[in-house]
């Protein structure tokens, strides 16, 4: 693909209409980003090594349940798991790993049947571990108030195997007693019933989840215009559409408007394959584990595009039999298990924010 096309890509946002707030959000961020940038002589490399990695593994959307840890039958319990999963979602990354490295032992970690976990699959490790423990934690009207799960409980179930505990529990237990309650007031205690007031549309179901719960609405300010990212409302969106495999309580008519998700995984991934470049400036804060503020989400529209690019490259290659369903989500999907499996060897580091959002 020539540099025209992708800048035809990078540039088609001046004349469309955006359905999702933060797919506008992107664009603007990108038309003002200065630290982060796509590197013309290197997309399309990286969109092609993207492209034949997913094809050779035939990645789908039924990877999802294939994961050890997340729920084998999609049902009103997996709804309750998810729901559960994307409201803690965020910030897993050590504070000791600026002075001992990424894998380092200490760090925050779950021990379940046997077995270390960090990260993400940390957060996975406890919740499973505290439902085999008879601790009914992702039932909503039992995590809305201290009297049905006391704080301390909720803590025993997030004990970790070392001496560093998970990051933000307080604010982990602020967002269980936050949306617990609204779960139970508005919703007759079950996400089902925002999924079944959203009609069957994505778009609805992301405005269902940003207007009704604080703890999802994360918006920032960029250059004095207030913008959207909504990743863990989206990543919620997108676990249940991949858990039901697009039926029953997964099954939306626009799935395909949901962004990829701005975490600080992904975008290390992409910056190893050539899909970001960074301002030295940026780099240095990466490299020296500067902490910054909210508001370093510039990849959103870097993905976006991306996506775009590797889209375009299927279509041209006429390829889609051989990936039945790539969208964002199942890109996104990919590059993240990428990511978690080459973190520890990628050079560049995360960008650290300590955020509840992602
Ligand atoms: N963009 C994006 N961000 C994702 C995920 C996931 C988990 N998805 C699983 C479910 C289906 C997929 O196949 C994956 O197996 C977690 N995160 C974010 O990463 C960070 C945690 O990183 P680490 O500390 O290394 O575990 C944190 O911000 C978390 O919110 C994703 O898929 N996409």
């Amino acid at each position: 693909m020539d540099n025209d096309t992708i800048d035809s890509i990078i540039n088609e946002s001046e004349s469309q209409h955006f359905v999702n707030p933060v797919l506008e959000s992107a664009y603007f961020i990108n038309k003002n980003a200065k630290d982060v940038t796509i590197p013309r002589n290197s997309i399309q490399e990286a969109a092609n090594a993207i492209y034949s990695n997913m094809k050779k593994m035939k990645y789908s959307v039924s990877v999802w349940k294939q994961h050890e840890l997340h729920p084998k039958i999609a049902n009103e319990d997996a709804i309750n798991w998810i729901f559960l999963a994307d409201l803690l979602n965020f910030s897993f990354w050590s504070d000791l790993e600026k002075d001992k490295g990424s894998n380092c032992q200490e760090r925050f970690t779950i021990l379940y049947k046997d077995k270390r976990y960090t990260g993400y699959w940390s957060l996975c490790a406890a919740i499973n571990r505290a439902i085999d423990e008879g601790i009914p934690i992702t039932t909503p009207s039992v995590y809305a108030s201290a009297e049905n799960l006391n704080d301390d409980k909720i803590k025993y179930a997030f004990r970790s195997h070392t001496g560093e505990e998970i990051p933000l529990l307080q604010e982990r237990i602020n967002c269980m007693r936050e949306a617990g309650k609204i779960l139970v007031e508005k919703f007759d205690g079950s996400f089902i019933n925002c999924i079944k007031q959203s009609n069957n549309s994505a778009m609805k179901l992301l405005k269902i989840i940003t207007d009704n719960f604080e703890c999802f609405r994360d918006e920032c300010e960029f250059l004095g215009r207030k913008v959207q990212l909504y990743k863990r409302a989206q990543i919620l969106i997108a676990d249940t559409w991949a858990c039901f495999e697009g039926q029953v309580y997964g099954s939306f008519n626009d799935i395909d408007e949901i962004t990829m998700f701005a975490d600080y995984r992904v975008p290390q991934a992409l910056h190893h394959l050539g899909a970001l470049s960074y301002s030295q400036h940026l780099l240095n804060m990466i490299n020296s584990f500067t902490l910054l503020p909210n508001g370093s989400q510039l990849e959103i529209e870097i993905r976006e595009l991306l996506k775009r690019i590797i889209q375009r490259k299927i279509q041209q290659e006429n390829n889609r039999e051989l990936i039945p369903i790539v969208n964002t989500i199942i890109l996104d999907f990919y590059i993240w298990d990428f990511a978690n499996e080459h973190k520890h060897t990628i050079k560049i580091g995360i960008h650290r924010t300590r955020s509840i959002f992602y």
